[in-house]
């Protein structure tokens, strides 16, 4: 498709140019207002299958020209909700080393220093997630949203090899770990919404679920995710940074944003 950036003459106000859905409605990410959430007791603990891969594995990290991508092998899917959600991948949205504050969904406003999604796509229906991306109950993303704190060994496990992807198109080959590690101890804990894709094409094909309980990574391990890479190719003349790879919040309009918990 048509080259799209964060920021510049095909940054997000210019999206809808070549993809209209990204003008359409049920767009994310959005601003959780916890005081307008809807408590929904159907909303169980989210239960995940076959996330504890073993280092004997190999998992493909690369940048693709928009974020760090970590292919998940599909065996690793979601088993509590209507219909089973294999993986795809998982990809982070930060800001950059100046100003450490790069999610895409806010809570009362507050955005936090980054964000990461795993990206899954409805395998009771469609055979894969190219076909699946834009049908209405075609994806699931767990967003798991990102402080600076205490150093995170789990993200480590592919934060180390990022010198080896700087550049866009580049990929290597990374030893599994525990994906469960990445996630908050609470999976009982977070907000329900139906929204899209938060890049182009922006397909209104997402049911969002993003946990309440923040993690944290260190500001070193921030630093290196936020300087490391280039949204360009290696053999391009002019470098460009990647940082501040995140959409702004859209208007939720009359969506419902449903909680798992009281309080
Ligand atoms: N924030 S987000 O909405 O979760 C989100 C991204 F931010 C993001 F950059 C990507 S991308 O890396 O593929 C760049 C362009 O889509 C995706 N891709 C998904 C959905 C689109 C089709 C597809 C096909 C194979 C694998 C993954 C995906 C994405 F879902
Ligand atoms: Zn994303």
């Amino acid at each position: 498709g048509a080259k799209w950036t964060y920021t510049g003459p095909h940054g997000e106000h210019h999206w809808s140019m070549h993809y209209p859905f990204c003008g359409g409605s049920f767009q994310s990410p959005i601003d959780i207002q916890t005081r307008q959430l809807s408590f929904d007791p159907s909303l169980r603990p989210i239960e995940l299958q076959n996330y504890n891969l073993s280092a004997n594995e190999q998992l493909t990290l690369g940048n693709n020209g928009h974020s760090v991508v970590l292919s998940l092998p599909r065996k690793m899917y979601i088993s509590s909700l209507p219909q089973r959600y294999t993986a795809a991948q998982l990809h982070l949205h930060w800001g950059s080393s100046h100003l450490p504050s790069g999610s895409e969904h806010t809570i009362n406003g507050h955005q936090f220093a980054a964000e990461m999604h795993l990206v899954h796509f409805n395998s009771d229906r469609y055979p894969n997630i190219s076909i699946a991306a834009d049908k209405s109950d075609g994806l699931a993303v767990l967003g798991v949203l990102i402080e600076i704190g205490e150093y995170n060994p789990v993200v480590d496990h592919f934060l180390k090899y990022i010198n080896g992807i700087k550049y866009r198109d580049q990929k290597v080959q990374v030893p599994a770990f525990n994906i469960r590690g990445l996630l908050p101890t609470r999976l009982d804990e977070y907000y329900r919404y139906d929204g899209s894709l938060t890049t182009p094409p922006c397909y209104p094909s997402v049911l969002w679920t993003v946990f309440k309980t923040p993690v944290t990574i260190s500001l070193k391990q921030f630093r290196t995710l936020a300087t490391a890479m280039y949204s360009s190719h290696q053999q391009e003349t002019v470098p460009v940074p990647m940082n501040s790879n995140f959409r702004k919040p859209h208007y939720t309009d009359n969506r419902l944003v449903l909680c798992s918990f009281k309080r």
